[in-house]
């Protein structure tokens, strides 16, 4: 059985408060996009799992995939699988890749050895995983709150519009970029900023991890402008980084500068 882990963008991201347990609650619109790796799981005589595409730094066994059978093999009488993952989104990126590997390999063995788990369980076991794990179970278009695994119903469709994604071929590590932000409560609560209309969000709509990693990574705000330079109608880091998108009324084509970068455009 095949699956297509995506990934995800933040669409504005504030973080309000750091938590008794370390970890900091967070505003944020989480969107599903189309880039994807590819996640093979056939049933073996014994638990393999290989990996291919771009190199994944860290053990493979403790791979987010290998975790996720693992969790479930504590609590159901798994068969052994041989599990292979080709890594086609960014590392490090703000893009959520690795959760979604995690997230859409429960989704697999739920559904390869007919489990039974509701969304609300899968959400669960996610949820042991990562912070960003829990929202690839549905994946779609969410308004997160607390550590980003807590959801609310959101409104916003983008469809039709087309994304660009800027991936500048640095890794920025998820656990460094929060150590570097200052908490504080936004005046405006994100949910109302994202209701006015697309054209404002570039004055209002905001990405905390902007303001500590920019002036660390000038290539970042570079690419921003960029973005806009070329018509995006909506700009923004995702996540902690360092993937900056833009979001645009039609396909664009993508100038020399930002072509140097590993680029990914799609529709949303
Ligand atoms: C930046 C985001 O991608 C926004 O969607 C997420 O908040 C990151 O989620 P994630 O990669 O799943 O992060 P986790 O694997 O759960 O945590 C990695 C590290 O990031 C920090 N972390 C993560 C999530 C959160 N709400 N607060 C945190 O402080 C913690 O230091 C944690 O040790
Ligand atoms: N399937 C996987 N894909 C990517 N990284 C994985 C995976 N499984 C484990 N990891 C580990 O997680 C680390 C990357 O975590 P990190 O949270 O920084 O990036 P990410 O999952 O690509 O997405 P994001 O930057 O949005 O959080 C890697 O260095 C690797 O050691």
């Amino acid at each position: 059985m095949l699956t297509f882990p995506t990934c995800k963008i933040n669409i504005g991201l504030r973080i309000t408060e750091k938590r008794p347990d370390g970890f900091h609650n967070l505003q944020s619109c989480f969107y599903p996009v189309g880039w994807s790796d590819v996640l093979e799981l056939i049933p073996a005589s014994e638990f393999s799992f290989t990996d291919s595409g771009l190199a994944i730094p860290g053990d493979p066994t403790k791979n987010l995939c290998v975790r996720a059978y693992q969790l479930l093999k504590a609590d159901f009488e798994l068969p052994p699988v041989q599990m292979h993952l080709h890594k086609i989104v960014p590392i490090g990126a703000g893009l959520g890749g690795g959760s979604s590997d995690a997230a859409f390999a429960l989704k697999l063995l739920n559904e390869r050895f007919a489990l039974g788990l509701t969304v609300a369980q899968l959400q669960d076991y996610a949820r042991r995983l990562g912070s960003d794990c829990a929202f690839f179970i549905e994946n779609k278009p969410m308004y997160c709150v607390e550590k980003g695994d807590v959801f609310q119903e959101v409104s916003l469709d983008l469809s039709g519009y087309t994304i660009l994604l800027v991936y500048p071929n640095l890794a920025i590590s998820t656990a460094e970029a929060y150590a570097g932000v200052r908490p504080r409560l936004p005046e405006t609560p994100l949910s109302e900023q994202l209701q006015a209309p697309i054209e404002t969000w570039r004055d209002s709509v905001h990405n905390d991890f902007e303001d500590s990693l920019f002036p660390v990574y000038p290539v970042l705000a570079d690419i921003k402008h960029q973005l806009y330079d070329i018509g995006a109608v909506y700009a923004s880091m995702s996540g902690s980084g360092s993937t900056v998108y833009g979001i645009f009324q039609a396909p664009v084509t993508v100038s020399n500068h930002l072509g140097r970068y590993n680029v990914w455009q799609g529709k949303l």
